[in-house]
């Protein structure tokens, strides 16, 4: 990453403004709901830390991991659950937080695998989506923001494990 090229794509404090909204809208569509809240791990972990504290329901976390074999634009699509959630979900509202919607494969195949369990509702909160890379159509309900199809890294967003902790958002080449 040292030797990277990297650009500023979306400072700290626009990440923080668009969180603080996102936040708030989440919090008016399920007053009266304890909402459960599910991370994809790694990438979404920074994300969904800013993004319960600025809501203003109760909530709580749980979080699962996939894996997609073969990597990036190389994905063959197939994609596998390599740890599940420890809450139930049946009859309960769930928000599932995502760092990144890309082919869209591993939004399809966690929403497919959790609505199995029969949820009251089932949403999907992106923090960056990349529309036109879609393999499989996917909308997620809440975004933070749009973005072209170029790679990204920072605020939980890796190159090869690198750059998650970096506090703004790059375009790297
Ligand atoms: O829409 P898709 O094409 O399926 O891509 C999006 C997924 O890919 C990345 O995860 P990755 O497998 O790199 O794991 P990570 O979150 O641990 O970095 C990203 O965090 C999303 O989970
Ligand atoms: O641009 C990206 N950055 C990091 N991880 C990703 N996973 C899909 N696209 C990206």
């Amino acid at each position: 990453m040292e030797n990277m090229n990297k650009k500023i794509l979306l400072s700290k404090d626009a990440i923080d403004k668009r969180v603080k909204e996102l936040g708030e809208q989440i919090s008016r569509d399920y007053t009266d709901s304890e909402l459960i809240i599910v991370g994809v791990l790694k990438g979404a972990f920074i994300f969904m830390a800013d993004l319960i504290r600025a809501l203003s329901i109760p909530c709580r976390v749980d979080f699962a991991r996939l894996a997609s074999y073969g990597s990036g634009a190389a994905s063959s699509g197939k994609v596998i659950m390599t740890k599940d959630i420890e809450t139930s979900i049946k009859g309960r509202d769930i928000l599932i937080v995502e760092d990144i919607v890309d082919t869209g494969l591993t939004l399809k195949f966690l929403v497919d695998w959790f609505l199995e369990r029969n949820p009251r509702s089932l949403k999907v909160c992106a923090f960056l989506d990349k529309q036109g890379r879609r393999k499989v159509p996917f909308e997620a309900d809440y975004v933070g923001f749009t973005v072209d199809d170029a790679f990204v890294i920072g605020y939980g967003l890796d190159f090869n494990e690198k750059g998650r902790f970096l506090p703004d958002v790059y375009l790297v080449e």
